[in-house]
């Protein structure tokens, strides 16, 4: 196993140039994807993500049919609950490109009404399994690795430095073997959750965490000043070649003595 390497921070005036540049970000990494194996492999999460994707609405470089997305993390909830990620991303991104309806990954909707039904943690055992094999299904035998290589992860942080569902102090944090796990205690509601774990995360080829407004300068501070405090968030670190980037306004960045690094359009 290599190290993993250090985080790329880059910084924007505003957030038009941060989602602009975002958007240049993925299509190149879409590029590259989609150059050595025919398809590009994303994993996206909630908060204000889906709509600092709105740049790559209307862009004639981006390939949806050969975009396959998962969800980074997911709520219990019915797909057109306002609660749910999946309904997010259909608002402000899904409803707005042309991808097709079967390449994004939701987890199984029969599934949520069973666990809707019931308290029982096993309805949500089943969902955390049901979305796994959806993963082992594209990730599969492509090559031996023991976890899946998503071309990109995009994440958001909270203001306690969580990301995805994976929360300061919560035991998901030490797994190690799983690649979809479920919460019932999410500090922040709604309780029951889907996540990808830490493994999976930090074997991706790309992990692009965006993150705006001063209400985040203390938390990014923490997070890339601090990482040996070992918020959530500091903990993704993918194992190199994979590589972790920020993508933030200067009103997030404003606390942080992290070097920047200029992001160039190639
Ligand atoms: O866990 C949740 O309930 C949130 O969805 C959360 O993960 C959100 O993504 C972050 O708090 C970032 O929030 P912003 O994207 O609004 O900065």
């Amino acid at each position: 196993m290599h190290a993993p390497s250090a985080p790329i921070l880059c910084s924007f005036a505003n957030s038009d140039e941060l989602v602009e540049s975002l958007a240049h970000f993925i299509i190149k990494a879409q590029k590259e994807s989609v150059q050595r194996k025919g398809k590009f492999t994303v994993a996206v999460s909630g908060g204000s993500l889906p709509q600092q994707l709105n740049g790559l609405i209307g862009k004639p470089g981006v390939k949806w049919d050969k975009w396959q997305v998962f969800y980074a993390d997911e709520r219990i909830v019915p797909l057109d609950h306002e609660d749910s990620n999946h309904n997010l991303c259909t608002t402000h991104l899904w409803s707005k490109v042309t991808i097709p309806k079967e390449n994004v990954h939701t987890i199984d909707p029969n599934l949520i009404d069973a666990a809707s039904a019931s308290d029982a943690e096993d309805a949500l055992e089943e969902i955390a399994d049901a979305y796994e094999k959806e993963l082992i299904h594209e990730f599969a035998n492509k090559d031996s690795a023991r976890f899946p290589i998503f071309d990109l992860i995009l994440l958001g942080v909270g203001p306690d430095g969580h990301t995805a569902s994976l929360f300061s102090g919560h035991p998901l944090l030490s797994e190690d073997d799983r690649w979809v796990a479920y919460i019932t205690d999410s500090p922040k509601p709604p309780a029951r959750r889907l996540t990808l774990t830490f493994p999976v995360i930090n074997h991706a080829a790309r992990v692009a965490f965006v993150a705006s407004g001063a209400n985040k300068a203390d938390t990014l501070q923490t997070v890339l000043d601090k990482p040996e405090e070992g918020l959530p968030a500091s903990r993704v670190r993918p194992i190199t070649p994979g590589q972790v980037y920020w993508f933030v306004d200067d009103a997030a960045a404003s606390k942080v003595q992290y070097p920047r690094t200029p992001f160039e359009v190639k």
